[in-house]
């Protein structure tokens, strides 16, 4: 059996703050995003359609952005926790495909880089992982929003 999740985020983005994209550090960015947690967009959106494949609710029910205990946390628990339950259900993500729009900077070169480490936090090999990059065309230039599919296959009962 198989199944999709959905999942997406969105931040604000500001000057003195770092951008984390899929785990790794964006050096060139001017402005990073404003958030609770590291700020991850592309690893919340993930969380949330690996929890949406299995009806599991979204990362707020987890980790609450009310929760001082989440502030500064790194997303990489978010999504280890995720898939621990994700498991328990007894489904495996099997390909995922992930789109991020920001106008700067531009990220094609962190492209493979990007989906090599996604790939290596969810277990999956990189061919698996699809990284997509937009801009807002100039609609939303102090913002983030990223949106992910995932394909959840049942591994065990
Ligand atoms: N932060 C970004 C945004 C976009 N790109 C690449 O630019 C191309 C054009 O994007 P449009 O939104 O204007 O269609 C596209 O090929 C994106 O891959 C990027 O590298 N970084
Ligand atoms: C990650 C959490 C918790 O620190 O907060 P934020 O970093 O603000 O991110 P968001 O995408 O709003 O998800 C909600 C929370 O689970």
């Amino acid at each position: 059996m198989i199944r999709v999740g959905y999942g997406e985020d969105a931040h604000r983005l500001a000057a003195g703050h770092a951008l984390i994209l899929g785990g790794v550090p964006v050096p060139s960015a001017a402005m990073g995003t404003v958030a609770h947690s590291d700020g991850d967009a592309i690893l919340h959106a993930l969380a949330d359609a690996l929890l949406s494949g299995v009806a599991m609710g979204d990362i707020g029910d987890y980790f609450p952005d009310t929760d001082p205990l989440w502030a500064g946390l790194d997303s990489r628990a978010i999504l280890g926790r995720v898939l621990e339950l994700v498991r328990d259900r007894g489904y495996t993500p099997t390909n995922i495909a992930l789109v991020v729009t920001l106008d700067k900077p531009k990220l094609g070169s962190m492209r493979a880089e990007i989906a090599r480490n996604v790939a290596a936090l969810v277990g999956l090999p990189e061919s698996e992982v699809g990284v997509s990059f937009k801009t807002s065309e100039g609609l939303a230039p102090a913002h983030i929003q990223t949106r992910v599919t995932a394909l959840l296959t049942r591994v065990k009962d």
